[in-house]
């Protein structure tokens, strides 16, 4: 008589399908889990619930991973892939949630019989049993004395990859806050709240929202689904990082708008920054182009910018062309570049465990390139606003630095001097007024790095 299949629970059924969708096929969570919890049809408290159960398990997998082989008596590469999810999600249960320790387990075994064989089920059922036995301190202590290093036990307990903490560490210490390091790694695997937008001259926040402390047009709704809010404004309301905000809004508002004035987004999809800038564009009597090179993401862009009465062209052509077939063109430009996303981990729960050092080298090779054909495309006094939502200081500093030195025309602005006169609030930016880096601990943003550059007539037109 066969013993499968029990049914498990639907939200942690939803959350196991997502989890070994983002292992097997690369799925991003933020996408397709709520497709699932709609086919699954969840209600809103099971939705919440395996909201919190994906996030949860991916952020915490390198930490639970440790656990798992202590528990195993195995290295996790010697268990079969489905049945690691299952004990992942099953330690995150134990370690990480309220749920009674009697239901992780008994889900977990039933999660097991569905997706492995037999025996699987006795080696889930001991391994949580034995992670059971143990308090949450106690396993922290046990994986912090198993740690190589001060960075290996940093990035146990905080759950990220080493190369991860130590390329954060040398961010904060280029600020001289170093010692913000534990704050910033925590700050990660907290779920950020829901920010929007009202898009400048189009739209207001709605009564009994929250201002934003520092973007101009941000708040947080006082509760709700703020996709009904968006909705409820035909797009002139939108879900946007604090931080991205401010980004568009240092280049919009570096100076007072020149009615005329022509505008780039040189990568602007899915089209956030390119709607903000298309609304103080429309104010200011500027006139914008939006370019993504990815055809299906720059339908994203018109989609984005469907709200905005503003004509903008969207074209879908390699940035890194534009600079020659638009030579000083372009008054003001937004190089948003493509970039690892360091800065934004905390929305992207698997995004830590799938980006590795060589994705930076090949990053900042491609983030060059661009922001040559953006210095090449910009007229003579124009602005451009070179930005990442990565701290990483390859693909931040290095990257302007770099410029800067190759580039005699190229000087850089006074961007912390910008931001914070736009702000509504102070912020505590480091000393070095040239860059404005944010960070999710001290400002609640995602990581945004943001430089603005402007580009020097030549001497004999000066003269
Ligand atoms: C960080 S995202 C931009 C986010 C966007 N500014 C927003 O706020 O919605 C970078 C974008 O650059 C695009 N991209 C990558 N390489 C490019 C290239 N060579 N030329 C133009 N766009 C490129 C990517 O497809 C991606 O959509």
């Amino acid at each position: 008589m066969s013993e499968r299949p029990t049914r498990v629970q639907p939200a942690r059924q939803v959350a196991y399908d997502v989890i070994s969708a983002v292992r097997e096929s690369d799925a991003y969570a933020n996408l397709l889990l709520p497709t699932r919890i709609v086919r699954a049809g969840l209600s809103p408290a099971d939705a919440g619930l395996a909201t919190e159960l994906t996030y949860g398990t991916l952020r915490m997998q390198g930490y639970y991973d440790r656990v798992i082989a202590i528990a195993a008596g195995r290295p996790i590469d010697k268990i079969d892939a489905p049945i690691l999810d299952v004990l992942r999600l099953g330690a995150h249960q134990l370690l990480s949630t309220r749920v009674a320790p009697h239901a992780a387990v008994n889900e977990s075994v039933a999660l097991a019989r569905m997706v492995g064989s037999r025996s699987t089920t006795g080696f889930t059922n001991g391994v949580l049993r034995e992670i059971g036995r143990h308090t949450p301190e106690e396993w922290r202590q046990r994986i912090l004395a198993a740690a190589k290093n001060q960075d290996d036990e940093l990035a146990s307990v905080s759950s990220h990859p080493v190369w991860v903490v130590r390329a954060f560490r040398r961010a904060l210490e280029a600020e001289g806050r170093g010692a913000e390091l534990e704050e910033l790694l925590a700050a990660d695997n907290v779920a950020p709240r829901v920010n929007l937008i009202a898009l400048p001259g189009l739209a207001d926040a709605p009564e009994g929202s929250t201002p934003d402390r520092y973007s101009p047009p941000g708040f947080t709704a006082g509760g709700g689904d703020p996709q009904a809010l968006v909705e409820a404004n035909d797009g002139r309301v939108r879900v946007q990082d604090e931080g991205s905000q401010l980004a568009a809004l240092a280049l919009s508002r570096a100076r007072p708008i020149l009615p005329g004035e022509r505008w780039l987004d040189l990568c602007a999809g899915p089209g956030g920054k390119a709607a903000l800038l298309a609304a103080e564009a429309l104010t200011g009597g500027a006139t914008l182009v939006a370019n993504e090179v990815v055809p299906a993401r720059a339908e994203l862009v018109r989609r984005a910018l469907a709200p905005v009465p503003l004509d903008v062209e969207v074209w879908e052509r390699d940035g890194t062309t534009i600079g020659a077939s638009h030579p000083e063109a372009f008054d003001r430009i937004l190089l948003d570049a493509p970039c690892t996303g360091l800065g934004a981990l905390r929305r992207r729960p698997e995004a830590r465990w799938r980006k590795t050092p060589r994705d930076v080298a090949e990053l900042t090779a491609l983030q060059t390139r661009l922001l040559d054909s953006a210095v090449d495309a910009l007229a003579p006094g124009g602005v451009l606003a070179y930005v990442t939502c990565s701290p990483h200081i390859g693909e931040t500093r290095g990257i302007i630095a770099d410029a800067l030195d190759r580039h005699d025309d190229l000087e850089a602005l006074s961007t912390a001097e910008v931001v914070q006169q736009l702000a509504v609030e102070r912020l505590d930016l480091a000393d070095d007024v040239l860059h404005a880096q944010l960070w999710p601990h001290r400002h609640g943003t995602d990581a945004m790095f943001i430089a603005l550059l402007t580009k020097n007539a030549p001497a004999e037109e000066r003269d």
